[in-house]
């Protein structure tokens, strides 16, 4: 069975404690945390003050996905502001192996994004260090766009790298994702599904995750 990280991008950020909330009461495993800067991303979605606001409430793990250029000098505010999980951009950092130590003395889950274009294999020297592989199945920036297919193939190499070595970290798969795609998903080897319109956009987001993490 599957992880399920419903997105707060998609919710309603003028009733956010009531999402949140709603994401408490139902099967969602964590609260993804989308944070854009305008500048790795050409969008600006919220940052530490919403997050902090967001951990008040939640009684979920907050996964923070941070599309950010040189994320270093935001990692400790983010953890201090509730992430449990701190994911950087393979993009967005050119000493990414630092970023990852700096990631783990703070006490937060090392994991890394990587876009479209980026493939798997980019990541071969530092797989063992990390908690978690987010695999970007949308171009970065925005909720609500469609389902990249190359996306399945990207997942499968990395599980089967995964395999061969014995490695920990956790596949994560963002962008697009809904009850089409979930199944073939899980089927290649991904553990935790981020999901923002599918989930909030539902007449039933409870029901909706759940479908979800019974794919
Ligand atoms: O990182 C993201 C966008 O950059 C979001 O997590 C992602 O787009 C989720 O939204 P949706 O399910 O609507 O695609
Ligand atoms: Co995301």
């Amino acid at each position: 069975m599957a992880e399920i990280a419903p997105s707060i991008l998609a919710a309603d950020f003028a009733n956010l404690q009531r999402d949140v909330e709603m994401l408490n009461a139902s099967s969602a495993d964590y609260i993804h945390v989308d944070v854009m800067d305008g500048m790795f991303v050409p969008n600006i979605s919220f940052g530490i003050p919403v997050c902090k606001a967001v951990y008040k409430h939640a009684k979920k793990p907050l996964d923070v996905h941070l599309m950010i250029e040189q994320p270093d000098r935001y990692l400790a505010d983010f953890k201090k502001a509730g992430a449990a999980g701190l994911t950087v951009h393979f993009e967005a950092c050119p000493n990414l192996h630092r970023t990852i130590q700096y990631i783990k003395e703070l006490g937060a889950a090392p994991g890394v994004a990587l876009n479209p274009h980026t493939s798997v294999e980019s990541l071969f020297d530092i797989l063992s260090d990390l908690s978690l592989v987010l695999i970007m199945s949308v171009n970065p920036g925005f909720g609500g766009q469609e389902f990249i297919e190359n996306t399945y193939q990207k997942v499968a190499r990395l599980n089967r790298l995964r395999e061969k070595f014995g490695y920990s970290f956790k596949i994560e798969v963002d962008g697009g994702v809904n009850l089409d795609n979930a199944q073939l998903l899980i089927r290649e080897g991904v553990d935790i599904l981020v999901a923002g319109s599918s989930v909030f956009n539902s007449p039933d987001p409870v029901q909706a995750i759940e479908l979800l993490k019974n794919s």
